[in-house]
């Protein structure tokens, strides 16, 4: 390990387990996929794993040994939080439209099936994190432990599959989820205390809730939805990841790869 980049086997606990869990995860994953000589271009996803990632990257920045290659690193975000990461770790910001080809991306996720199928907006940012993971050649997820499902996505992940829909389509798009594909519950998910009315995302839509208990298939699920008039996109996430990093809060890390 180069010196001025802190060794993972002797960081200091953050004073919170999950935490812990998800600096674990980000960091190997980061030390064991950046190739400094090769990748370029650099997905950045959104969330609260996704921060360790931004500073793991960060350390390397001040490293004498990579420092040059790593201020050379375009960083490209997956919404306003994620750039904001960039920003603030010093690293490189640039865009989707000027670097559609990206090396490699990292991002969390709310849960990750043994096939590394996965559900992903619980923070809203899925279009723009499906954008950039699927002009990733190599996409890695970092999560804590919790996000492991048992078998099927759904289990732990109870919420509902996330799916951005273009707002003056909200109650056709609803009707048909409930209607045409049997989903058990649709919400249009709400700002809560924080804003009255519903969540407005990155790109000026909404985000839909919609419960379909166990998901046997979510290929197939995710085509159905997507067909429907108005969706923009689904948080279900097929055959894109190719390895997931879970942390434990006692900083052990288990990878699972395809
Ligand atoms: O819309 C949000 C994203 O899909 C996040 O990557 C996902 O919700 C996981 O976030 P966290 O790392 O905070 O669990």
């Amino acid at each position: 390990m180069a010196a001025g980049v802190p060794r993972i086997d002797g960081l200091e606990s953050l004073g919170n387990p999950l935490e812990d869990a998800k600096r674990a995860a980000a960091y190997r994953a980061v030390d064991e996929n950046l190739k400094f000589d090769e990748h370029k271009i650099v997905g950045i996803g959104s969330g609260s794993t996704v921060v360790y990632v931004a500073e793991r990257i960060g350390q390397y920045l001040h490293d004498s040994e990579y420092s040059e290659l790593v201020s050379k690193f375009i960083c490209i975000p997956t919404g306003f939080q994620s750039r904001n990461l960039i920003l603030d770790n010093k690293l490189q910001l640039g865009s989707i439209e000027q670097y559609p080809r990206i090396d490699i991306a990292f991002d969390g996720a709310d849960e990750v099936d043994e096939h590394l199928q996965l559900i992903k907006g619980g923070g809203a940012c899925l279009f723009q994190e499906k954008l950039v993971s699927t002009s990733a050649k190599t996409f890695i997820i970092v999560a804590d432990s919790r996000k492991k499902s048992p078998q099927y996505l759904g289990k732990n992940w109870r919420q509902g599959v996330p799916i951005e829909i273009v707002p003056s389509a909200y109650v056709r798009v609803k009707d048909d989820l409930l209607e045409q594909l049997h989903a058990d519950k649709v919400d249009i998910r709400q700002g809560g205390s924080a804003k009255a009315g519903p969540v407005v995302t990155d790109n000026s839509n909404f985000i839909i809730d919609a419960d379909f208990g166990e998901i046997k298939d979510p290929r197939a699920l995710h085509t159905d939805i997507k067909l429907l008039v108005g969706v923009v996109e689904t948080g279900l996430f097929i055959d894109n990841a190719s390895k997931a990093y879970f942390g434990n809060s006692d900083g052990t890390v288990e990878l699972v790869t395809k």
